[in-house]
């Protein structure tokens, strides 16, 4: 049995303590706002971010940034992405030499172009920073659905030691030491579940979603090739499996964003609608910058952008993306 505190009171956070609570580890939840936990003492139950999900009452809830720390053997770091840096800034001073932290946010810092694992590790030098990822709705994690994710770590001791702790009847755990493919996957088929989700907006059916997720995939691939991450990684679970989760679910809140920006609203108003972070927003000027420092072809992401912060017409985007000049379809294989 380990302690394990969960940095962030959302609805993966919470997701994941029902979780790890029941696969026998003390869980205490902190968050920044007091508030947030007032309300889960009072009703253990966060009904904005994750309705009709009972936590359950031995689950601690503590807002002393010092206190859940320290008392803890791992820190499960929940935040929504934009503020990886700030919550690893205050914990930073409490961090013991070693200590895990466990990254399940998802996103690319814009102002830096770094993956959260890499944002962790330079404000937490002394920490050991895994990140977990794959197609997993809190949603359905909370309900204890069966799920399948992938823990990734720079040493194979410590991913079998987390893989251990998370892995339970309804939650398995693979493991990898591909951090950067897990971390750069998870963060970039945000920005085409915003596609994917502006293409039912629009109307359009089952053939431009299959489009969107396999050319999706071959973007984030090329790209986490030319950082240096492992192509096998995005056929993988944060990969082509996360994709096809975020790209179809209606949990999705990245793809309910696009399905309202597709239907007409800007983007400030469907993230006003959605209510949470709309993570794919963040990490869609992220990903066209690392496209550009890479010189790499990002045409999905180049198009989101120009919705999303040029008021391009969602359908005249779709149109510019079909009629884009020919292509080989995999430039790897050819007629010699
Ligand atoms: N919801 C899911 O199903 C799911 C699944 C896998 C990964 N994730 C990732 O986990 C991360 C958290 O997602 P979520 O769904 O729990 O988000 P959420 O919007 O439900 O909750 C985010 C939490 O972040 C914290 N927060 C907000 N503003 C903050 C600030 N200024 N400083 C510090 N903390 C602040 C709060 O505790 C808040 O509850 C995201 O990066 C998301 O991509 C979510
Ligand atoms: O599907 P989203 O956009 O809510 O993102 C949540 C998780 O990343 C799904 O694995």
């Amino acid at each position: 049995m380990a302690k394990i505190s969960i940095m962030g009171a959302g609805s993966w956070g919470l997701g994941l303590s029902i979780l790890l609570n029941n696969n026998g580890h003390e869980v205490t939840v902190w968050s920044v706002f007091e508030e947030e936990l007032d309300v889960l003492r009072k009703n253990h139950e966060n009904t904005k971010c994750l309705p009709g999900v009972k936590i359950p009452e031995n689950i601690k809830f503590n807002g002393n940034t010092k206190e859940a720390v320290e008392s803890a053997d791992i820190l499960v770091l929940a935040v929504a992405s934009p503020y990886t840096r700030s919550t690893a800034k205050l914990l930073a001073p409490y961090v013991k030499d070693e200590q895990y932290i466990v990254n399940v946010g998802k996103g690319i810092e814009e102002s830096s172009l770094m993956t959260l694992c890499d944002v962790i590790k330079e404000e937490i030098p002394q920490a050991t920073v895994a990140v977990l990822s794959g197609p997993s709705h809190a949603e359905e994690v909370g309900r204890g659905i069966p799920t399948t994710c992938v823990i990734g770590t720079a040493k194979k001791e410590d991913a079998i030691f987390l893989q251990n702790i998370f892995m339970s009847d309804v939650f398995r755990v693979y493991i990898s030491p591909d951090v950067l493919g897990i971390c750069l996957g998870g963060s970039l088929k945000n920005v085409i579940a915003l596609a994917a989700g502006i293409a039912d907006g629009l109307g359009y059916g089952d053939n431009t979603k299959a489009a969107l997720i396999t050319r999706g995939i071959a973007e984030i691939s090329r790209l986490g090739l030319a950082m240096g991450a492992k192509v096998e990684t995005f056929a993988g679970l944060s990969g082509i499996g996360d994709l096809i989760v975020t790209c179809e679910s209606m949990h999705s809140r990245n793809r309910r964003a696009g399905i309202l920006i597709g239907k007409g609203y800007t983007k400030d108003q469907a993230m006003e609608e959605v209510k949470m972070v709309v993570e794919g927003v963040y990490s869609a000027k992220a990903a066209l910058l690392l496209a550009k420092k890479y010189n790499v072809s990002m045409p999905i992401v180049e198009q989101i952008n120009k919705v999303l912060f040029e008021d391009m017409n969602a359908s005249l985007a779709v149109s510019e993306l079909m009629l884009r000049d020919k292509k080989i379809e995999a430039d790897s294989i050819s007629w010699e």
